[in-house]
């Protein structure tokens, strides 16, 4: 069975927790396959309503008040994905179906529609019938402690590793998780040290922070840096969550799209193509693929 002839020959899937977390993490790769003609299929499990506001007008939109912060970020997720180019974006199980759960150990991973409390194989159906409809060749989601242990970002590591052993060869034949690289994370805490917004501020060895991978354990390196412009234009469309004097925005300021432009993956299913560098870092997440015959 092939892919319907309407989509193009690459299909990448995403599979993401909240609104925000698609650009922060994949962003400038989003973006980059876009603009190469790639199909990009964006699947983000929850609308996020437990989450911060960071624009004061919006306060009473929070879940302990009015409850309206998902549909908010749904407008903001919607737009950041315009910036981005991505057009495909769906939310699992259609908007509202599974809720924010919040910071594990929070009364809010109780809450009936809490994705953290989800079915597995019902939550992962969904994603089946995308992968039959799309047929994607590569998927990117999260390591096994959800990049950096929010209960959601587990919850879709699991729904999207289930759906793709579910869905057979209709599934990803190459995935990847976030992450990373231990040496861009020690430039990164160098480059902070006199920043008044410091993100490391708290850590003393990178060795301290929740995530980070060795070098020689990244399989691809995405530079995205022509469309780093992009990525913070989508950033901004998330303005809850990411405020002006966000370090993300230091990181682009300072440090030119290098920093935010590049992103990072280690690869947990199918073969790495043709590399560069000391680590054979691949420069495409459809490197080694036939992506003609499907
Ligand atoms: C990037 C990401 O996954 N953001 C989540 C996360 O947000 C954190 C949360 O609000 C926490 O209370 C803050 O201290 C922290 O700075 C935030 O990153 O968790 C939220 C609640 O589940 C979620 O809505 C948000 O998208
Ligand atoms: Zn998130």
């Amino acid at each position: 069975m092939t892919a319907p002839d309407s989509l193009p020959a690459r299909r990448l899937l995403l599979v993401h927790a909240h609104p925000d977390d698609e650009v922060i993490g994949t962003g400038a790769t989003m973006a980059h396959y876009v603009s190469t003609g790639a199909h990009v299929t964006l699947v983000t499990c929850t609308l996020g309503e437990e989450g911060e506001i960071h624009v004061p007008a919006l306060s009473q939109l929070a879940a302990g008040q009015a409850d309206q912060l998902g549909g908010w970020r749904l407008v903001e997720w919607e737009r950041a994905c315009a910036a981005l180019g991505v057009t495909d974006h769906r939310m699992l199980g259609g908007p509202g179906r599974y809720r924010d759960s919040g910071m594990m150990g929070l009364e809010s991973n109780k809450h009936p529609r809490a994705f953290w409390g989800a079915d597995l194989d019902e939550a992962a159906a969904h994603l089946v019938e995308i992968m039959r409809e799309i047929r994607p060749q590569v998927m990117i989601t999260y390591d096994e402690n959800g990049f950096y242990g929010h209960p959601d970002h587990i919850m879709a590591h699991r729904v999207a590793m289930r759906a793709a052993e579910l869905a057979g060869s209709d599934g990803p034949r190459k995935i990847y998780w976030t992450a990373q690289p231990l040496s861009v994370l020690r430039d990164g805490m160098e480059a902070f040290k006199e920043s008044e917004s410091n993100p490391f501020a708290d850590v003393d060895t990178v060795e301290d922070l929740p995530f980070g991978t060795p070098d020689e354990e990244i399989a691809a390196r995405i530079d995205g840096t022509e469309h780093y412009a992009k990525k913070t234009a989508a950033m901004r469309a998330h303005a809850t969550q990411i405020p002006d004097n966000s370090w993300l925005y230091g990181m682009a300021g300072d440090f030119g799209g290098e920093f935010m432009g590049v992103e990072y993956y280690t690869l947990v299913k199918g073969e790495r193509g043709p590399g560069e560098g000391p680590y054979k870092w691949e420069s495409d997440l459809f490197a080694g693929l036939d992506v003609e015959g499907r």
